[in-house]
């Protein structure tokens, strides 16, 4: 942890447009499946940050080729696919943090063959993987664990797919079910393979990011609800040409919320009503509470009268965004309730646990369970120095808490190492600063 940090004024207004960096989980996916496909694809808009260096990094020491362009409106980047088939049989690859790097590589990897050796930040090595490897060796992948067992670092060797049925747990996280789902067509050569979801399935629209993913590389998959998942024999993923990268509905949540709590309005580009991410449902939260929202096919609004209502609410289906509501609930006219979200316990921190703490910090009375926490607000918010726990989610959160019509003037809050946001938004404060007036 650095000594680094950021001091924010409170301000009693926020207004204005926010272009949103491209959408971390379209990233990583649509540059895995650009690699593992045949033909070039040039993907334009891709996020830049911590995760997607980190999958792009990767893809080179595989000996994918890939370059970026810069053009007088965005990026393009141009990556050669290698038809399942990698240059370099072996390579030492670091994931930083990046759950959509780790999880989907290793899949391929495992289901490829070779001599691979993956890791990340301590955190990362904390951070579970056991429901994946288990349904790849049980299919006769050769995946072991070089530290903890169930947990990165892993040492991936050849193996033999002979399984045609492959079960997955699905109540830890949705992407070890994605990163089935995207190498299942390197398994189904011969046969059709069906991938079974064993527990309740968390996260699901992350699926079904997946699922429209691997369609756009022309790759049919057959559903039976969320229980069961089926890819025909004897499909090759195929460039899509140019690919197109939404901005990103996680990030969007900051802004949406900062409208909601200082007047606004804020519009956020590059996502809107058409998005294929399941968190703009954020900005159906965000109505519950009585916010005025208002979307384009591009955009998203957010405005309200600076009174929000409490929220009592399952958030399985929004996990990321789901903290930034744990933050609005600071603003609310009574005690909210975020339901069904354990899995914010193995992310970049126990977020439970750092959202209570912090929280307490500006003099919210929190009560946390293994996967709830109850928020109840302060008469005044107080100003505080948050700790960040290396998480990006927890500094944009709390830059919002900075937002206060009731504070004093001169009244400072100070987020601890802000440079965690380079995970997914390098630029986050820079745009924060952009709607503060
Ligand atoms: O598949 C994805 O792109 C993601 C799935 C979610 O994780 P879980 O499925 O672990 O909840 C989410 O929290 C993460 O930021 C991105
Ligand atoms: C949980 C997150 O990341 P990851 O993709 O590493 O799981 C997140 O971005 O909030």
């Amino acid at each position: 942890m650095t000594h680094e940090y950021i001091d924010l004024q409170t301000v009693a207004h926020v207004q204005g447009a926010v272009r949103l960096p491209g959408s971390k989980s379209i990233s990583n996916r649509i540059l895995l499946l650009s690699a593992l496909s045949q033909g070039d694809v040039a993907i334009v808009d891709l996020l830049a940050s911590d995760d997607t260096a980190v999958m792009l990094a990767a893809l080179r020491s595989l000996g994918v080729q890939w370059t970026e362009e810069k053009t007088a409106t965005g990026t393009i980047h141009h990556v050669k696919g290698v038809a399942g088939v990698l240059p370099n049989k072996s390579a030492d690859l670091f994931m930083g943090n990046a759950g959509t790097a780790i999880r989907p590589l290793t899949a391929a990897l495992a289901v490829i063959g070779g001599d691979y050796t993956l890791h990340g930040v301590p955190r990362m090595h904390e951070r579970p993987i056991g429901d994946l490897v288990d349904a790849l060796n049980a299919a006769g992948t050769n995946v072991e664990y070089t530290g903890n067992p169930g947990f990165p670092p892993l040492h991936i060797k050849q193996g033999k797919i002979h399984a045609q049925r492959l079960s997955v747990r699905g109540d830890v996280s949705s992407q070890f079910l994605t990163a089935l789902l995207m190498v299942a067509p390197l398994m189904a050569r011969e046969h059709a393979i069906t991938i079974d979801v064993i527990g309740e399935l968390i996260s699901k629209p992350y699926i079904e990011i997946t699922l429209n993913l691997i369609r756009r590389f022309g790759v049919t998959v057959g559903q039976n609800g969320w229980e069961s998942f089926t890819i025909e024999p004897g499909q090759v993923y195929q460039s899509p040409g140019a690919i197109h990268v939404e901005g990103d509905a996680s990030s969007a949540s900051y802004f949406l919320a900062a409208g909601a709590i200082a007047g606004g309005p804020v519009r956020v580009e590059g996502v809107g009503k058409d998005s294929i991410q399941g968190d703009v449902r954020f900005a159906a939260a965000l109505e519950q509470m009585g916010v005025q929202i208002t979307m384009g096919d591009n955009w998203i609004e957010a405005k309200s009268n600076g009174v929000l209502k409490a929220i009592d609410a399952d958030f399985n289906h929004i996990p990321d965004a789901a903290m930034t509501i744990a933050i609005a609930a600071l603003y609310a006219d009574g005690t909210s309730t975020l339901r069904n979200i354990a899995s914010w316990r193995v992310k970049e921190t126990d977020r439970i646990a750092a959202m209570a703490t912090e929280l307490r910090k500006v003099g919210a009375i929190v009560e946390e369970g293994s996967d709830y926490i109850k928020v109840t607000p302060p008469a005044v918010i107080t100003p505080a120095t948050i700790d960040t726990y290396d998480d990006h989610r927890m500094a944009m959160c709390f830059s919002l808490v900075s937002l206060d019509g009731a504070a004093r003037k001169g009244n400072v809050m100070r987020i601890n190492d802000p440079k965690c946001v380079g995970k997914t938004f390098p630029e986050y404060f820079a745009a924060f600063a952009a709607i503060a007036k």
